[in-house]
């Protein structure tokens, strides 16, 4: 029987879906240390972020036919590596958009009225306190009429725009692939319209819009440091729902306590699982531990693609 490990889980249609297909489904995680000699016993490894399959682990799973990545970045992956060696990586990179999309708005929403910052302070004990808090969050900004710029413009970015456009927000996007600028919003009640982003370049968003989104691969230098900081609107808002490292994080605590950023919303951050205490602690950011795919409609997703990719993978094989 062909041995799958979903090392970080998988949604159980997937797992029911590999199951009916004939293969078998461990979802217990194995810590990362013993993954080199446990993993010899399994076909195929499925991750999230968590579990890296880098080179030295490869190179000791000769058995190993491929590797899924439930979600769209694969930077915990050596994908170079495993191709090279004849063994494929899938990802999922569609399912998880809209869900990526959505927290990437709950973090608009919270920075512009400060709910990161209430749901911390409240509930007070009398009504002078929160008589003072109601002041201290007196100047809260409308998200619609202002202008949203998103940097990197893929499925993630465009499922961002719809929103945005939704909530009455002018969208500047950039990506470094030319893209359509008109997008097709599907609204409630099976209404559907269309809207237009403008394109920009890097520079003009960062100098031009009331809140910047990062939408891009993990690369190693960040996008916003203490130079774009310094050339954005004064009370801008920055989200960042894609990878740690796109922000260089002491230098976003600074530009918070100077004001020139009014907030940020980060679900991402350098040193995952255990990032700087500047960060958790600070009253102006919005924070969420990595969780922009995990939400039920995204993982049942997840699960059903890379069930069918994995049957698929053995059946090219003809194993499965
Ligand atoms: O790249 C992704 O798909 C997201 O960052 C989600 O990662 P996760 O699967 O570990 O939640």
């Amino acid at each position: 029987m062909i041995k799958i490990l979903a090392n970080d889980g998988i949604d159980p249609i997937g797992k029911k879906l590999l199951e009916e297909a004939g293969f078998e489904v461990d979802t217990n995680t194995i810590p990362q240390d013993e993954l080199p000699v446990k993993l010899q016993a399994y076909d195929g490894i499925t991750v999230r972020s968590a579990t890296k399959v880098r080179k030295a682990l490869i190179d000791a799973c000769p058995n190993l036919k491929m590797i899924g990545r439930g979600g769209v970045g694969v930077d915990n992956i050596d994908v170079d590596y495993a191709k090279e060696k004849g063994i494929p990586v899938y990802n999922t990179p569609a399912s998880s958009s809209n869900s990526v999309a959505e927290l990437v708005f709950g973090h608009l929403f919270t920075g512009a009225r400060f709910l990161q910052d209430s749901n911390r302070k409240m509930p007070v004990d009398g009504a002078t306190k929160f008589n003072d808090l109601k002041k201290s969050y007196a100047k809260g900004s409308e998200l619609r009429g202002k202008t949203l710029g998103i940097l990197g413009f893929g499925r993630i970015g465009k499922a961002v725009a719809k929103i945005a456009l939704g909530v009455g927000m002018d969208v500047l996007a950039f990506d470094v692939y030319d893209f359509d600028t008109e997008l097709e919003l599907e609204l409630g009640g099976g209404n559907v319209v269309k809207a237009s982003v403008k394109k920009a370049t890097q520079e003009e968003i960062i100098a031009q819009s009331d809140f910047v989104t990062l939408h891009t691969p993990f690369i190693e230098k960040p996008i916003l440091d203490a130079e774009t900081f310094a050339k954005m609107k004064k009370g801008a808002g920055v989200i960042n729902c894609s990878r740690g490292g796109l922000i260089d994080e002491l230098a976003l605590v600074e530009a918070l306590n100077s004001g020139q950023i009014a907030f940020a919303g980060l679900d991402v951050f350098d040193n995952e699982p255990t990032p700087r205490a500047e960060i958790l602690n600070h009253p102006k950011i919005s924070l969420t531990p990595h969780i922009g795919a995990s939400t039920n409609e995204a993982q049942e997703r997840i699960g059903v693609e890379l069930a069918t990719l994995i049957i698929d993978h053995f059946k090219s094989l003809e194993l499965a």
